[in-house]
């Protein structure tokens, strides 16, 4: 690790700590010269870390420029403590407001500089909202610590060859089609369109408008959001010279030969945009954060309750989030 003694670290909050996150910190911490890792230092709880690896050296780290010094040795740890011992697999919402105080600490330590992107373990959601947590997820919730609005931050998923956009996320699918204004796309379009470019490097991306309806409304006998909603921010996207495609068809816009076609797709609501993603690449996809000024990854998947405590949580999706935030930064910083 000596080639990344001087980086600036991430931060790695451990998200719901009966969940798999803990687990997969702490095995990518054993493993940190295996993948060649940037320092990192977990927000949470060392009570909870010490669950699921009690044999490796922890630090606890109150003045986060120790952590490049200290990662060689040991596993540097912004202790937050817990209300309840944790049980793996069973969420306790006593620990809700520790799980939420861990992404506060992260946020704190990006928003001032001390470290250069933020990494988040899942979060049990439900839990949360059963303790006051009101945001429907962290995409949401980052906003708000960054001083925006809910619905500025965008979601994006990436994988090998696919980049996927849900426009629409986590609500019923029955209030899709009310949620779902050209305002929205357009806006999802520009965050998209700025973040390919400034954050990935892409300098003109191709964007890919999935449709709502099947083949594309069909003139309008399938439905009209395409014609009322989709098309106008589509016009409205072309006005402002972003390259975006007509509204498509989206059963036929992820099969291999049509993503070389674009660098992104906008979906207009999450499992048209999830399912694909999380069937090509399970393992090694990665949860972006767009719109924030603030980079935030994750892992593609949830805390796996049943997993959790077993070691046998696969830990691909978390090492991509954490190798990707780390490009991010070294992309930004150039
Ligand atoms: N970024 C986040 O915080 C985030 C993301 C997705 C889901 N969640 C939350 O996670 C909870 C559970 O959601 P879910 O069941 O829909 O999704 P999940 O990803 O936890 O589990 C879906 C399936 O994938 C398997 N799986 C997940 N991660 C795995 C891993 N690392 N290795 C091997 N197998 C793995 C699980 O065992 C399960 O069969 C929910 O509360 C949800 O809100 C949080
Ligand atoms: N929609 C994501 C998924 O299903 O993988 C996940 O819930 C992420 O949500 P946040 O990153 O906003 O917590």
């Amino acid at each position: 690790m000596l080639s990344h003694a001087p980086q600036k670290p991430l931060a790695i909050t451990m998200g719901e700590p009966a969940g798999v996150g803990p687990e997969l910190i702490t095995r990518l911490w054993r493993a940190r010269n295996e993948h060649d890792l940037p320092p990192f230092v977990c927000c949470g709880a060392v009570d909870a870390l010490k669950v699921y690896a009690p044999d490796i050296p922890y630090e606890l780290v109150t003045d986060v420029s120790s952590v490049p010094l200290v990662f060689s040795s040991a596993l540097p740890v912004f202790d937050i403590s817990l209300q309840e011992p944790v049980q793996p697999g069973t969420p306790s919402p006593s620990n809700g407001k520790a799980v939420i105080a861990a992404i506060d600490a992260a946020v704190a330590m990006v928003l001032s500089g001390k470290v250069s992107g933020i990494v988040t373990a899942p979060i049990h959601k439900a839990v949360l909202y059963n303790c006051g947590f009101d945001a429907p997820g962290h995409t949401e919730y980052l906003a708000r610590l960054c001083g925006m609005t809910d619905d500025s931050s965008v979601m994006m998923l990436a994988a090998q060859n696919l980049r996927v956009v849900p426009v629409t996320v986590h609500i019923a699918l029955k209030d899709v089609p009310r949620a779902l204004t050209a305002d929205k796309i357009v806006h999802v379009g520009m965050v998209t369109a700025h973040d390919l470019k400034n954050r990935f490097g892409i300098s003109n991306p191709r964007i890919a408008i999935a449709a709502l309806n099947p083949h594309a409304g069909e003139d309008g006998a399938m439905g009209i959001e395409e014609a009322t909603h989709i098309q106008p921010a589509v016009w409205a996207l072309r006005d402002q010279g972003i390259n975006v495609s007509k509204p498509l068809p989206a059963d036929t816009l992820f099969h291999t030969d049509a993503r070389i076609n674009y660098d992104a797709v906008l979906c207009m609501y999450h499992d048209q945009a999830l399912i694909p993603l999380k069937t090509i690449d399970f393992w090694g996809g990665v949860n972006i954060t767009l719109g924030l000024p603030i980079i935030r990854t994750s892992p593609d998947h949830g805390t796996a309750l049943p997993l959790a405590g077993k070691n046998t949580a696969r830990h691909d999706s978390m090492l991509a989030a954490i190798k990707m935030a780390a490009d991010m930064y070294e992309k930004q910083a150039r």
